[in-house]
Formats: C-alpha cells, sequence, structure tokens
C-alpha cells in the first residue's frame, strides 16, 4: 500500500523524547539556593541558552510520576509561567531544567525593592496581573498549582513576573509539607475546604492569588504577622481576613476580598480576575 493509507504510527514525533535533555549539553554554573527537592543551579544549555537547573535530592520527589507529568507541563507555555525545557532523567539524580530569572524570587524582590516599589502603586498591580495571566492560563488548561505564592514567582528583567513550580507540590514525598498539619503546609496561602478537606481546585488557587495580592501591596510581609498557623487557622474558619494593606487602593483590595470569599464557587475565575483587575488598573492610572 503507498504510504499515503497507512496510518501514521501513534508514537510518531514522540520517539525523539523531546522533553528528555542530554546532560551533555548542560554546562552547571553557580548555586542559586535550594527548595523543596534539592539544590538549584544556574546552567548553560547548548552553550547559549541560560536555565535553572534543580537536581533532585534522592527521596524527595516521586520521579517517576513525575517524569510522566513532565510530558504535559512542557506543553504548558505562556509568557507568565516559568517555562519548564526538559529533564534528564537517565541518570539519577535526575535534573529538571527550567527557564532562567534572573532576579530570583517575587518575594525577595518585593522585600529588597520595597524603597522604590512601596510608592509604585502601578508596579504593584502590573506585578498581580502578570502573575493572574499565567493562573489564567493555567486555569484554562484545568492545571492546579496548589502552592501559589510570591515565595513561588520568579523576576527576571523589566519587572516580567512568572508564576514557578506549578504542579509539583504533588510530588513533594515530605509529608511535612503535603499533610495539612504539618509544619511545611503553606497553611496562610489556604482556603478552608483546603484546610477542612485538603481539596484544591482554581477556586483554591485564587484564594492563595489573594494572599500573593496581599504579599505584593504589604511588600513582601508575612501574612497574619507572627500568628501560629493553629490561630491562623482557627481565624479563616471564623471568616476572618486579611487587613487592606496601607498601599492598597480600595478598588483592588475590594478585589482581594472576593478572592477570599468562604465558598469556591463564590470566588471569582482567574478570567474573571484579569478582566477586573485591568479595569481597575486602568481606571486608577
Ligand atoms: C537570581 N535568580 C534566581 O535565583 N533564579 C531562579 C531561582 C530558582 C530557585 C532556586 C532555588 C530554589 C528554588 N525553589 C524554591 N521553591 C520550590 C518550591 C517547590 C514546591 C513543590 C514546594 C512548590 C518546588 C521547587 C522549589 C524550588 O526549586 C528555585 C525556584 C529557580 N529559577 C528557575 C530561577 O530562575
Amino acid at each position: 500500500a503507498s504510504p499515503c493509507d497507512r496510518p501514521v504510527p501513534p508514537t510518531a514525533g514522540l520517539s525523539h523524547d523531546k522533553w528528555e535533555i542530554d546532560p551533555a549539553e548542560l554546562h552547571l554554573l553557580e548555586e542559586l539556593g535550594s527548595g523543596q527537592f534539592g539544590v538549584v543551579r544556574r546552567g548553560k544549555w547548548r552553550g547559549s541558552i541560560d536555565v535553572a537547573v534543580k537536581m533532585m535530592k534522592e527521596g524527595t520527589m516521586s520521579e517517576d510520576d513525575f517524569i510522566e507529568e513532565a510530558k504535559v507541563m512542557t506543553k504548558l507555555q505562556h509568557q507568565n509561567l516559568v517555562q519548564l525545557y526538559g529533564v534528564c532523567s537517565k541518570d539519577r539524580p535526575i535534573y529538571i531544567v527550567t527557564e532562567y530569572m534572573r532576579h530570583g524570587s517575587l518575594l525577595n524582590y518585593l522585600r529588597r525593592h520595597e524603597t522604590t516599589l512601596g510608592s509604585n502603586v502601578g508596579l504593584l498591580l502590573d506585578m498581580c496581573i502578570q502573575v493572574c495571566k499565567g493562573m489564567a492560563y493555567l486555569e484554562r488548561h484545568n492545571y492546579i498549582h496548589r502552592d501559589l505564592a510570591a515565595r513561588n514567582c520568579l523576576v527576571g528583567s523589566e519587572n516580567v513576573v512568572k508564576v514557578a513550580d506549578f504542579g509539583l507540590a504533588r510530588y513533594v514525598l515530605d509529608d511535612q509539607y503535603t499533610s495539612s498539619g504539618g509544619t511545611k503546609f503553606p497553611i496562610k496561602w489556604a482556603p478552608p475546604e483546603v484546610l477542612n478537606y485538603t481539596r484544591f481546585s482554581s477556586k483554591s488557587d485564587v484564594w492563595a492569588y489573594g494572599v500573593l495580592m496581599w504579599e505584593v501591596f504589604t511588600c513582601g510581609k508575612m501574612p497574619y504577622g507572627r500568628l501560629k498557623n493553629t490561630e491562623v487557622v482557627e481565624r479563616v474558619q471564623r471568616g476572618i481576613i486579611l487587613e487592606k494593606p496601607k498601599a492598597c487602593f480600595k478598588e483592588v483590595y475590594e478585589v482581594m476580598r472576593k478572592c477570599w470569599a468562604h465558598c469556591p464557587e463564590v470566588r471569582p475565575s482567574f478570567r474573571v480576575l484579569k478582566e477586573q483587575l485591568i479595569n481597575v488598573s486602568q481606571g486608577l492610572l
């Protein structure tokens, strides 16, 4: 039979394993810090592309499940998401290779530039809108972050802000992080349905986004100050929410408050949030 009427094998195109990166094409440079999975270093890929390389510490991640998911994650591409370029999974430790962001975490950036940023409400709102665009893209793809916070966003040149490590929480093996009673569980970014039933959704990401907005407009303060996790859980379940930051217009605070509706269905989607924030931004500036 002629090739045109022979069906294309379903594996066509996958044979290149394009999410698999050849470690020989990576040149590792300085250490950037360490996260949930161990050390992260800056690197060069194919001689010229700036990358960040997470070197998976043994026992920190359910690796096979992650490698399967990496194929999906490499397809999530948006200007406000830190791009996953691929993985080196032929040897251990596994490497996770992503786009490099030169100014590091949004949380540290806010704290380091408090004096200049504190008075620039337009820039603070723009940062929030960029995160919202990245999250609206994930929402459209039914992808839940599970640990959205300023510490998990990164800053690049010209105040570009991108959401990082989306979905990775599912592969953490440390139950101090994964169980809501654990010391590392992000209680202060969690809505009632996550605190009570660990029921994650794009609407629980919206709650966390409201807390991220509060972090941005306070230039990186710790939500609920030094309150213990148990005290925060008690307040959140009683419907007590974070106060309006000084630097924050009441129109912006109104948007934050909607993210903290007790009932997930009442919270706006990221698609709606994006429209509302853009309207506020055009109205205020
Ligand atoms: C100066 N520039 C830079 O430092 N740039 C960069 C720093 C990091 C970096 C460095 C050290 C640790 C971490 N880190 C932090 N928190 C994490 C949290 C998780 C979850 C699962 C708990 C959400 C997973 C991985 C990490 C993680 O790798 C990151 C993102 C990553 N990227 C892409 C950069 O461009």
